[in-house]
């Protein structure tokens, strides 16, 4: 594939190499021998429902009738976003930076179910638009790994330069990759960004085909005029760019790109880099809520092959979520009205993870305990 206008050609030669070892998890016979396995454990065929759906995943993905978790961790990209200046969003644009801190200190939702979990929580600064304390010490670390200060207003400009929508994709490898290499083999991804919400729906908008209207929701609680603003802001910066992009964004990977440049945020593009790179390295990706989803459907444009390694953790109460899921044809683990990101619902899948690995390696089989198969 060619992206004509880098001028970090070797950062695209990555990119691309890093997507051509990303390999399909299909594998029919080792499908068909998990699936023995479960249906041998004493339980009715298929009684265990989605964790066994998720059981036989997992399995697929580490290639193994005994799946397990190893070192999972959570990384949380924050980044600032010029829309903000459209009125896009209940909250300031301060909120970001503010809850970076409250993030790193322990106070923040992402933060309580990461040590509940017994989660590795690390907070990466991919553009937030302000200067934190590099001396401060905090309870979780903050990496300062800025692209920018918060993107271009989108209703204007394209969000991020060619050069930084590279560089915050290959940021988002370089930081997943540390966790992998260090052995993790389950990374959950978290976003904190006031205004990411628009930049999610217009992302749904163009690679599912979804209407505009139904990808645009409320975010951290719009009132129904400000949702109607909103609305109006992302359909005219679509317009303003139109032309300047190719319409259908599932035409191939260049576009994909382009369109991730001209609406996304820096956390995004970084959270688009560490699902390919976790995919790379044959580890589980645990996807958010709505904005993860968007970062998700540009990374699968990129590699298709994504979809295997991709838990959906939740659906979120974000208007658009459960349609987007729809059109991906995926059911999510949980359905508990979060609208919050910050991969909050990754945290809350984990049990349901170690629990789909603890049936495999712990239950009895029916001749192990002796207990009479079907009639
Ligand atoms: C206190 C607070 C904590 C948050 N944690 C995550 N978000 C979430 O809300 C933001 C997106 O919504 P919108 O597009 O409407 O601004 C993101 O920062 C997202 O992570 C928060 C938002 C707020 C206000
Ligand atoms: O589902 C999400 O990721 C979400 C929803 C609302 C606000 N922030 C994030």
């Amino acid at each position: 594939m060619q992206y004509t206008g880098t001028s970090e050609p070797l950062a695209f030669a990555t990119l691309e190499a890093i997507i051509a070892n990303i390999h399909d998890t299909a594998d029919a016979a080792f499908e068909a021998a998990l699936q023995r396995k479960l249906d041998h454990l004493t339980k009715p065929l298929g009684a265990l429902g989605q964790l066994e759906t998720l059981a036989l995943q997992l399995g697929l993905i580490q290639k193994t009738l005994s799946p397990y978790l190893l070192k999972p961790a959570m990384l949380l990209f924050a980044g600032d976003h010029g829309i903000t200046a459209a009125g896009v969003s209940a909250y300031p644009k301060d909120v970001t930076w503010q809850m970076v801190e409250n993030i790193c200190s322990g106070g923040a939702a992402i933060s309580v179910l990461c040590v509940q979990h017994d989660l590795e929580l690390t907070v990466v600064d991919a553009g937030v638009d302000h200067d934190f304390d590099a001396k401060r010490r905090r309870r979780f670390p903050l990496l300062d790994r800025k692209m920018g200060r918060g993107t271009a207003d989108f209703s204007q400009h394209p969000a991020m330069t060619t050069e930084q929508c590279l560089a915050a994709i290959g940021l988002g490898m370089a930081e997943s990759e540390v966790h992998l290499q260090a052995g993790a083999n389950v990374l959950g991804f978290g976003e904190m960004g006031i205004g990411n919400t628009s930049s999610a729906s217009i992302l749904s908008h163009l690679f599912t085909g979804l209407d505009l209207e139904r990808c645009t929701g409320r975010g951290t609680g719009l009132s129904d005029i400000m949702l109607a603003h909103k609305h109006s802001v992302l359909k005219a910066s679509l317009e303003h760019h139109e032309g300047s992009h190719p319409l259908d964004a599932n035409s191939d990977p260049a576009t994909a790109l382009h369109l991730l440049r001209y609406f996304g945020g820096f956390e995004i593009a970084a959270m688009v880099g560490a699902m390919l790179m976790t995919a790379r390295h044959g580890a589980v990706i645990l996807v958010d809520g709505f904005i993860a989803t968007a970062a998700f459907l540009v990374a699968q444009q990129l590699a298709p092959a994504l979809r295997g390694y991709a838990v959906f953790c939740h659906s979120s109460n974000e208007q658009g979520h459960q349609p987007v899921l729809d059109w991906l044809n995926v059911r999510p683990l949980l359905s508990l009205d979060l609208r919050l990101g910050e991969g909050t619902g990754c945290a809350l899948a984990i049990p349901l993870l170690q629990s789909a690995c603890a049936i495999m390696n712990q239950m009895a089989s029916f001749d192990t305990a002796s207990v009479s198969g079907p009639a």
